[in-house]
Order: C-alpha cells, then sequence, then structure tokens
C-alpha cells in the first residue's frame, strides 16, 4: 500500500489545468483567473479629498477667514485655482482642486455666507487620498486562489468588465451499488438511501465545479459500463462504492475492462483504503470507497486538491494547522488516520466512535485530527496536526 502523499503525488500526475474562457465580472465570484488583469488607470484617478469640508491651499491658522470661491462633488471637480486665503467647498471623493494642498473637514470649519474660519490647523496633506493610492495604472492582479468578494471589488475597481478564468471542471460522479435508492424516492427494505454522491457534488460545487450525478450504477457490467458511458466528456471521473475486495466491488474490474491505466489501488489510510485511480476514457479517474464517511474525507484529501489543479492552482494536500489536544489519544496503527474532532477552547477532540458509516459524527465535526502511521500515545496538550473540514 502507498502513502497518502505518494497517492496525491501520483494523482497530481494525471491531471493537467484546463484551458481558458472569459467571463463577465459578475460571473467571476469563486473562479480562478488564468492570467493575470492589469488595472485601467489609476486608482484615484486624481488626488481626492477623503472628507466632506474645504480645500485650501495655506495654513488654516484658526481664526483667519477664508474666501469660499466654489465647489468640488465627486464627478464634478471644481475648474478653477485656488489661491492664497481663498476656500473650495468640497465633498468626500471629489478631485482636489488645483493649488490646494489640504483639506479642512467640515466639523473644525465655520461658515458664514462666502467666507469661512477654521477653529484647527491642517498640515499639507491632510485629508487627501493621494492619484494611484490604491493601485496605479497596468499594475495587475492575480490570485491564486478562487476569486473572494474583495477580489471581485478590486477588478471591478480596476475597470475589469470581464474576467479570464480557467474553464469549470465538469466531474461526473458515479454512485455504484444494487442496494442504493435516490433520497426521496421510495426504498425497499434492503435499501438505504444514497448519500455519498449528494455530499459530493456539494463539496466540488462548493469549490468552483459542475458536477454531474449519472444514474446510480447497479452492481453489474452492463449497468456500470452506461455509468462509464454516461461519464464521457467529463473532466474527472469519480465513482463511489465498488472499490473493496468483495463479490459485488466490481469497479475495478470493470474500469479495467475498459482500459483504465491504473495509478494506483489502495492507501494506508484510515478511513480510506480501498481507494484507486487512474485514467479512463481520456479522463482522470478517482475511485473512491463506498463508506459514507471513507468516500467524503478521500474527496477532501484527494479530489479537491486534483480539481485546484484542473482550475489552475497549485498542486498541494489540504492545508493543516497545529492544535493542541484536549485528550489522550492511543498508539495508531499502521495507517494514517484522521480522526473526526471538534476543535474547541479546550484543544482538539476526537469523537470516541470512528466508524466510516457514522455521517452524523462527520457533520458534527468541524476538523480532521491526522494520525501519522505508529504514531506513539499522546497526552493531553500536546500538539497534532489537523485539517479544517467545516
Ligand atoms: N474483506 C474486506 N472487506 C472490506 C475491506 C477490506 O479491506 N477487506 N475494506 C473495508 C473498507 S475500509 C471500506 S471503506 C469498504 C469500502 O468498500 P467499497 O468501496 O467496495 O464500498 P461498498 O461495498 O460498495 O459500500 C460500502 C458501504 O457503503 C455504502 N455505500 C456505498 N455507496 C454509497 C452511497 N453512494 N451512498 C451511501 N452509502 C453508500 C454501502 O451500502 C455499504 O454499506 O469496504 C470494507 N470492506
Ligand atoms: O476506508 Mo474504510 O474507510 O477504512 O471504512
Amino acid at each position: 500500500m502507498i502513502s497518502v502523499t505518494e497517492a496525491l503525488e501520483r494523482l497530481f500526475a494525471l491531471v493537467d489545468p484546463l484551458d481558458s474562457e472569459t467571463v463577465p465580472l459578475r460571473q467571476a465570484r469563486n473562479r480562478v483567473m488564468s492570467r493575470p488583469v492589469a488595472a485601467f488607470r489609476d486608482q484615484p484617478p486624481f488626488a481626492a479629498s477623503a472628507m466632506d469640508g474645504y480645500a485650501i491651499a495655506d495654513d488654516a491658522a484658526p481664526g483667519a477667514s477664508f474666501r469660499v470661491i466654489g465647489e468640488s462633488a465627486a464627478g464634478a471637480r471644481f475648474q478653477g485655482r485656488v489661491g492664497l486665503g481663498e476656500a473650495v467647498r468640497i465633498f468626500t471623493g471629489a478631485p482636489l482642486p488645483t493649488g490646494a494642498d489640504r483639506v479642512v473637514i467640515q466639523e473644525n470649519a465655520v461658515r458664514d455666507g462666502q467666507t469661512v474660519t477654521f477653529t484647527e490647523r491642517a498640515e499639507p496633506g491632510r485629508n487627501i487620498r493621494p492619484s494611484g493610492g490604491d493601485f496605479h495604472k497596468d499594475d495587475t492582479h492575480f490570485p491564486r486562489r478562487a476569486l473572494n468578494p474583495a477580489d471581485i471589488a478590486l477588478l471591478a475597481a480596476m475597470g475589469a468588465g470581464a474576467v479570464p478564468v480557467t474553464r469549470k471542471p465538469q466531474v461526473a460522479l458515479i454512485a455504484t451499488g444494487d442496494e442504493l435508492v435516490a433520497p426521496g424516492e421510495a426504498a425497499g427494505p434492503d435499501q438505504i438511501f444514497a448519500s455519498n454522491t449528494y455530499g459530493l457534488a456539494a463539496m466540488f460545487e462548493a469549490s468552483g465545479c459542475i458536477a454531474n450525478m449519472v444514474p446510480i450504477a447497479r452492481d453489474d457490467a452492463a449497468s456500470m459500463n452506461g455509468a462509464f458511458d454516461l461519464a464521457r466528456g467529463a473532466d474527472l471521473v469519480v465513482t463511489v462504492g465498488g472499490a473493496s475486495v468483495g463479490d459485488h466491488d466490481l469497479v475495478a474490474g470493470i474500469a479495467a475492462q475498459r482500459g483504465m491505466v491504473p495509478a494506483f489501488h489502495k492507501v494506508a489510510m484510515r478511513p480510506g483504503k480501498p481507494l484507486m485511480a487512474g485514467r479512463i476514457d481520456g479522463a482522470p479517474m478517482i475511485g473512491l470507497p463506498g463508506n459514507p464517511v471513507s468516500a467524503m474525507i478521500c474527496g477532501i484529501l484527494f479530489v479537491l486538491p486534483v480539481l485546484r489543479v484542473l482550475q489552475g492552482l497549485p498542486a498541494g494536500p489540504a492545508p493543516r494547522f497545529n492544535a493542541r489536544l484536549a485528550t489522550e489519544i492511543d498508539a495508531n496503527g499502521d495507517r494514517e488516520h484522521y480522526m473526526r474532532a471538534t476543535n474547541g477552547a479546550d484543544g482538539i477532540q476526537p469523537f470516541d466512535r470512528q466508524d466510516s458509516s457514522l455521517l452524523r459524527i462527520l457533520s458534527d465535526a468541524d476538523a480532521l485530527l491526522v494520525r501519522p502511521p505508529h504514531d506513539p500515545p499522546r497526552g493531553i496538550g500536546e500538539t497534532v496536526e489537523c485539517i479544517a473540514i467545516a
């Protein structure tokens, strides 16, 4: 059995970034930029007032009176020049008039007709946003993450009406098993509701992909081949279940008959041991184990990093953080163990029950405590590595 790190490396070797497309800015949230975008102009494009008040050209000595010669509003600048002893009424965001070098806020001004006096001095530059103070023309933006609302605001400020992004990965999801019935449908006595593909589709869509759940494949060759046929054209094929060694675990065999080039089968981890991967029908394929928690954890640890690479982001494992143990834990066995846990004020607390069928415990968890193979017993307060999963 290979390690989790080795499995991830082999997966990354199966995938290349997808091609690029241009989308309107309004559709760019959560997308990944495929190349930098340059600012169309400086921001602000002119020196601007940061406050509502008066723009002046010299010291606002308390008691000295200034003659108000005009107004500069956002979108409509004062056209003249401000000289000594003169003031221009100005508003936040308005262009600073020629000649002015400071703005006194109106709370420090006393207006009387066309005359204004000030109650506090203002040094040069006060309350002025310099031209290009946010960014300059031709400065670029190219974050290596899915675009967040702040990125969208910045791109808008730069003048980008459209954004070059990597095409959304299309993921085909194949659930396998005679026992499965879709939630909402009538279930027979020996059936269970399919959950894995629903959770995984939500996970993949949250990370910027299009998930296509093909009809559930039954545990026979014809049905599975039909599902693989429907998955053709996807950028990634993900199967769930049928990955283990039982008589009804057919995925590896059918995939092999279809000419899958295998990358690995079985990883030294818990849960998730029967994980498999390769290339099939021209696309990378990941075969997830059927136990619901195994499928979801393998989705986090393996599929999400692959989806990042497809979107043009750097290859790397799920990020980890350090936490202190809130409880004692026993020695680990020879497989890397990903334990459902909660991370609270007292530290990280794994759940007592870790069976890979228990979805409620996955839902209650906000972290995975990562136990390396052969990790010795650990005590309260020791530092351990974790992965956030909320
Ligand atoms: N003799 C052995 N038995 C098992 C081994 C082993 O090494 N030797 N590995 C165990 C481990 S670990 C796992 S994980 C499971 C994985 O098996 P499969 O990938 O073949 O999954 P299935 O047998 O099809 O299903 C397992 C379990 O999960 C339920 N399931 C499957 N698909 C879904 C779905 N889409 N939604 C909800 N639940 C699903 C299925 O009903 C089973 O209960 O094998 C162990 N066995
Ligand atoms: O992958 Mo199995 O998960 O250890 O239940």
